[in-house]
């Protein structure tokens, strides 16, 4: 196992963003992780993260309570932009190559040519699809176990949606887990074994969507629908 959520809560000014989730990420999946906005999807992960402390609960990453081992470990890609406007997308590899010693720059710049984006474009020049593309690449550069992608696949055309998901398809493996965010449960669930489903901060159900499709009949994005 490379990560627990252990009775995970946050509360903000007294209102809980997340409610005692307890999960387990296995290596070799990839989740995803579902919900309305507002269901605390973000929370979770920041807590996963180390960037935002647990009001109660704790995360246990590689059988160790959190601590900044695991820091290197856990690669998050925000929702939030994080480069200057200055920078071309050569630049966004060498500035993540001095913030993680683990950055694979071969890797990143092998992707970055994949997916039909060239070192020299500036950040104020490129589109939300191929920003979606870098941020995705750059989070996936870093040598990590666990992976979280905070809605990746938002606002982008269907080429770029494919490429993203490709990077992340070459990007998983034995040694580590992928999680995706996302409240558009028809944009992952393709390619997802895993399915968390998260309502008002709690978990309300989770399961292997082969094993639940055999199972049940019902697809990720059917339980989506009946759950939400
Ligand atoms: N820093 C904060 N201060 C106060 N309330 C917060 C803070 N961060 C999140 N919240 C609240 O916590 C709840 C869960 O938000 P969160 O962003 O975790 O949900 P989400 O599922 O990721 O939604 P979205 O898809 O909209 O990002 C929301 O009600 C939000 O307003």
């Amino acid at each position: 196992m490379i990560a627990e959520s252990r009775r995970l809560t946050k509360a903000f000014m007294g209102k809980k963003a997340v409610k005692d989730v307890s999960l387990k990420i296995r290596s070799g999946s990839i989740y995803g992780l579902l919900g309305p906005n507002g269901s605390g999807k973000t929370t979770w992960m920041k807590m996963m993260t180390g960037f935002i402390k647990p009001t109660q609960g704790e995360v246990v990453f590689d059988g160790a309570p959190w601590n900044y081992r695991a820091k290197n470990q856990v690669a998050y890609m925000s929702t939030e932009p994080f480069y200057y406007d200055f920078m071309n997308i050569g630049m966004v590899g060498k500035y993540y190559s001095d913030f993680f010693e683990e950055f694979d720059q071969k890797k990143f710049h092998d992707l970055i040519a994949k997916v039909g984006l060239s070192e020299e474009m500036k950040m104020r020049e490129i589109s939300t699809g191929m920003m979606a593309k870098l941020k995705v690449i750059a989070t996936l550069s870093r040598k990590a176990m666990l992976y979280m992608l905070d809605e990746p696949l938002n606002g982008i055309d269907l080429k770029a949606r494919e490429e993203i998901i490709d990077v992340i398809l070459t990007t998983v493996s034995e040694k580590n887990a992928v999680i995706i965010s996302t409240h558009l449960i028809e944009e992952i669930e393709s390619f997802i074994d895993h399915a968390i489903f998260m309502k008002d901060g709690s978990v309300i159900y989770e399961c292997d969507v082969e094993e639940e499709r055999m199972r049940s009949g019902r697809s990720a994005a059917d339980l989506y629908r009946e759950l939400m």
